[in-house]
Formats: structure tokens, sequence, C-alpha cells
């Protein structure tokens, strides 16, 4: 029988025609192969995130194939020789079985336990990306709000991951959930009942925590990922401002093929260094702390760095309790436990501030423009100001979550920890304030130097009448227009800089300077059109 010769050059367009006929994807597949996404490092920390996610999914289905969520006794004999013969839960024994026995399971622990330290901070990071430089203005509001709650999801899916194993750290963990829970006025006790099925530590919260670790959180995440990623693609990306850059165009590079070609290898790139960090650092050694017995509290019990925060919060917590006065369910009145405000209350502010954020500066800008162009963060110097105002409120809490092991190896007395942790999350937020305030002016004032008098070469001439004097370079006209003349400072941002007359005196009434650089033609669009994709060129 005679064979058809396949012609290899037409094979595609072929295949590429017979998909077509069936399923009428080219126009739409165009659209997206075409779609332009412009350049900068900045723009990647939203994708370390993603790609750390796809690694906790791989890794995490991994470790399903093994672990065993459950709270059933049994006596370990596997193959780590100071554990054999104790009683432990099934679910330690297994997380020992994948660290000891199964091959490849060590390291697929750690890879998914780094990756989600790397997914938390480069969720972070992303976000203050995006606040510094105002990416969340009008139309992004939707899709910072989705971040923040990207952010708590994520936040949960830690906590209950490690929690799973049960080991004395992770009780520890549920120990303090299970009293926040309970802090809760009215239904603290309900709430607690109902999810451990009676008391602390009951038999059910791991296999309880693993339908939730394993297939209720990352759902919801997968699902918020897509409607976020959904939101940057209609949306269009932000852009620097630059030459030819403009409120209503977007230029960068096809997402076909070079961007999916830059994507696929920095996914590699992330994953190898998850890798890397899982090879060589150890994380999570639970075979040293032992398994969990409710009685069992050891010394310098971290959570994750992510969780410190709010581990930091409780320890500097006064020990107030304050009885509302109520004798609900008899008794003296009914008392709110000082563990309710760090853990509930806070948290609670933490989320519904920052999501309001958006809203509030628009409102006090009386801005209602589509921004499509970002700000350098001198350029809005309350709002950065702000910014690095809530970084030392955060940083102190981390610190403050780790005070007993800085007392322990600094030989400091953990009570002097605790009032230093206190004083600093008063005095350094406002403190830092001031300075980044100062610091933004002094740029733009440098700024307006650079655009008076050119950039200093170092080139030191002498005049004929002996005069020494600096050679400066003029500066380009593009640069003048884009890069140093910034934007203008909206006068109105000087209010949140005084949000009532009993914060003026902290914040100090803040001047913009009369000479403050002035907009360079780039006005915002009111109600921008669809933007105008231009391909860069190389
Ligand atoms: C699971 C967590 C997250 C993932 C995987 C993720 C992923 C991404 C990616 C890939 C982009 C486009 C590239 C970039 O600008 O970096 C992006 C943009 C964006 N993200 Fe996220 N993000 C996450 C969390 C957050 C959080 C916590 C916030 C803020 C609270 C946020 C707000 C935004 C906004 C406003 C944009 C549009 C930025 C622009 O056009 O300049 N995201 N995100
Ligand atoms: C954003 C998503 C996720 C985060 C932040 C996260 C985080 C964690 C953390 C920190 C641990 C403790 C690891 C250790 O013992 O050192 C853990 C354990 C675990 N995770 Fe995840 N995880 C995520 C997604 C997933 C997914 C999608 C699955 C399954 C499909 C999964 C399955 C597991 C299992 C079975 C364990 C217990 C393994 C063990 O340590 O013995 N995780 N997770």
């Amino acid at each position: 029988m005679k064979r058809r010769k396949i012609d290899l050059k037409t094979l595609p367009a072929k295949a590429g025609n017979e998909v077509e006929d069936r399923l009428g994807v080219a126009t739409p597949l165009r659209g997206i192969i075409n779609k332009v996404f412009p350049d900068h490092w900045s723009f990647l920390l939203g994708e370390i995130a993603l790609f750390s996610f796809i690694v906790l999914l791989l890794t995490g289905t991994f470790l399903t194939l093994f672990f065993e969520p459950s709270l059933k006794e049994v006596v370990y004999d596997g193959s780590y020789a100071p554990l054999r013969g104790v009683h432990m839960s099934a679910a330690y024994a297994s997380s020992l079985d994948l660290s000891f026995d199964v091959r490849g399971g060590l390291v697929m622990r750690q890879m998914h336990h780094w990756a989600a330290l790397v997914f938390m901070a480069a969720i972070i990071v992303h976000m203050l990306r995006i606040f510094f430089t105002g990416a969340f203005r009008k139309p992004r509001e939707i899709n910072w709000i989705i971040g923040s709650l990207l952010f708590w999801i994520g936040f949960l899916a830690g906590f209950t991951g490690y929690s799973l194993p049960d080991d004395a750290l992770s009780g520890t963990g549920l120990r303090i959930a299970s009293a926040i829970l309970l802090s809760i006025p009215l239904i603290g006790t309900w709430a607690t009942s109902s999810i451990f099925n009676g008391e602390f530590p009951g038999d059910i919260i791991i296999s309880r925590f693993f339908i939730v670790h394993v297939l209720l959180i990352p759902a919801i995440l997968l699902a918020l990922i897509t409607v976020h990623l959904a939101l940057v693609f209609k949306q269009k990306h932000t852009q620097w401002p630059g030459p030819g850059r403009t409120n209503t165009n977007v230029v960068g590079e096809r997402f076909f093929p070079r961007y999916t070609i830059k994507q696929a290898g920095f996914f590699m790139a992330v994953a190898g260094v998850i890798a890397v960090l899982a090879g060589v650092l150890q994380i999570n050694p639970i075979w040293l702390f032992g398994p969990y017995e409710a009685g069992v509290v050891s010394a310098a019990s971290q959570p994750d760095w992510y969780v410190m925060f709010l581990d930091g919060s409780t320890r500097l917590m006064p020990a107030w309790q304050i009885n509302i006065g109520i004798p609900i369910g008899g008794g003296h009145g009914y008392v709110i436990p000082p563990i309710f405000w760090p853990t509930v209350v806070l948290p609670g502010i933490l989320t519904t501030l920052p999501m309001m954020y958006p809203f509030i500066e628009a409102r006090l800008n009386r801005d209602n423009k589509i921004h499509n162009l970002l700000q350098r963060p001198r350029d809005v110097p309350q709002r950065t100001a702000l910014g690095v105002m809530a970084v030392v409120f955060f940083l102190v809490l981390v610190l403050s979550g780790g005070n007993d092991v800085i007392a322990d190896k600094f030989n400091i007395s953990l009570n002097a920890m605790t009032w230093a942790g206190r004083i600093g999350l008063l005095i350094l937020p406002p403190l830092f304030y001031w300075v980044t305030y100062r610091i933004c002016l002094g740029l733009q004032q440098h700024d307006r130097e650079v655009l008076a008098h050119g950039v200093e070469t170092g080139i030191i001439r002498r005049a004929p009448d002996g005069r020494f004097y600096e050679v400066h370079q003029p500066l380009s006209s593009d640069h003048k227009e884009l890069d140093y003349a910034g934007w203008v400072v909206p006068k109105k941002m000087n209010r949140l800089g005084a949000l009532g007359p009993s914060l003026k005196g902290f914040f100090r009434p803040l001047e913009r300077p009369a000479e403050a650089p002035v907009s360079p033609g780039h006005p915002p669009v009111e109600g921008a059109p669809e933007r105008r994709e231009i391909e860069a060129k190389h």
C-alpha cells in the first residue's frame, strides 16, 4: 500500500483549520494572543504569587496521597527511632512517614511549606507595589478588594496547613485559635464547640481542617485568582509613564510569543528557587517537636511569619478584662477577655480599612477619573508615608510575636520586650510617617533641582575669572517631561495628612511647597475609552 506523505510545513495550518471548523475559537484566541502587556520588574511580584500558588497545588496534591487526616491514636513504628513506640495521632504518624519513609516525601513537605512562605511574602510585597504606585485607583478598586480577600484566604490556607501534622507546635496554634473563638461575645462558646465538635481539642478538628485545606480553600483561591487575572486582562495592566505611553494607550509585549515564553521561564525560576530552598534549608522539623498533647506547650513556639503579627498583637495587649455589666447567663456581668481585641477586632479593622482605602482616597481627592498611569511614591507623599506607617505597625507586631526568642537570645527581660513593643507600636508608625514624608519632599526637591539645572556630571571646570564650577548636563526633552517633572501633588491629599484636628499635631500641617512640580501633561482622561494597544519596539 502506498503511504501518503505528510507535509510538515502545512500540517499546523491544516490542524488549525480542523479545530477552527469544530470550535470556532480563532477570533477570541487571536484577541488573547495579541494582547499587549507592559513590562516592569515590579509587575513580576503578582506572578511570583501566582507561580508559588501553582507549586502549592502540585506539592499539596502529592502530600494528600500519603497524609492521613485522622486523630485516631496509633503507636509509631516508622524509621525515626527516637519516637518509636510513642502513642500519637495517625495524622502525626503519617506526617513522620512522609518525612522519613515516603520517597521524596520530605522534600515535597519542605517545598510545600517553603512555597507557602514565598506565596504569602509575594502577596504582601505585590500589595505594597499596588499601594505605593496607586494601581488600586479607579478602575481597579474591585481587584484591590479581591486581592485583600486573597490575602486573608492565603492566611487561612497557611494556618489550616500547618495545623494538619498535629505536632506539638501545630496543636499550640490550634489551642490559641480555640481561645480566640471562645473570646467572641455571645457566639464564642457555640462557635468553638461547633468547630471542634465539643471541647478542645476534640477528635475531629484535623479531618475538618483537611477538607478545608485541600478542597475548600484551594477552590476559593482558584476562583478568586481567576477573576483577579481576568480583570487584569479586561482592564489592561497599568503602565509607568514614558515616551509614547499615555493614559489611553498601553505599550508592551504581545501575550504570545514573547510574554508567554518569558512567563514560562519565570515559572521555572520560581519553582527552582522554592526547590532549592526546600532542598537545603530545613523547615518545620515536626519530629523534633513531638506529638501534640493538650497539656504541652514548648517554649519559643512561633507560627509561620505571616501569622506572627497576630501573635505579637496578643502579646502586647494589656490584660484588660472588660465587664460590660450585662449578666448574660447569670453571674455578675459579661466579661470580654483581652484576647478578643487583638485577634478579632484588630484583624477586622485590618481587613475593612485597607479595602475601603481606594474609596477614601478618591473621596478626599474628589477624584473620579480613570487612572492607567502609575505614580511614583515620592509624588504622593501622604499616601507613601501612610503606607510606610502601616508597614512599620506590622513589623513591630511581627517582632513582638517573637519577643520571647529575642529576650532569650539577647538576655533581655521579657517584660521589657513587651513594653518596648507597646511603646514602639504607638511611637514608631507616626515617626516613620513624618520621616517618609520628609524624604518624599526631599526627593521632589531634588527632581526640581535636576529639572532646573540638569544632572551633575562630576566635571569641575575653572572659569577665566578663577571661579570653579561643576558642569551640569541639561535633560533631554523626554526626561524633562516624564521622569523628573512628576505629577501635581494633589492639594486635597494634604487632608489625609491631617485626618482631624486631634491628629494634626502628630502629622504636622503638611503644606506643599509653592514651587512643587507641575503636571507634565498626562491629564487623566475622564471615563477613558478602550486603551489602544501598542507593541513595544525592540
Ligand atoms: C493570591 C494572591 C495574588 C495573586 C496570585 C495575584 C496575581 C496578580 C497578577 C499576576 C497581576 C498582574 C501582574 C502584576 O501587576 O503584578 C496582578 C495585578 C493586580 N493585583 Fe494581584 N495578586 C494577588 C493578590 C493581590 C493582593 C493582595 C492585592 C491587593 C490588595 C492585589 C491587587 C492587584 C491589582 C490592583 C492589580 C492590577 C495592577 C495593575 O494593573 O497595575 N493582588 N495580580
Ligand atoms: C495557598 C495554598 C496553600 C497553602 C498556603 C498551604 C500551606 C501549607 C502548610 C504551611 C502546610 C504545613 C506543611 C508542613 O508540615 O511543614 C501544609 C500542609 C499540607 N498541605 Fe497545604 N497549602 C496550600 C494548598 C494545599 C493544597 C492545594 C493541597 C492539596 C491539594 C494541600 C495539602 C496539604 C497537606 C496534605 C498537608 C499536610 C502534609 C504534612 O505536612 O504532613 N495544601 N500546607
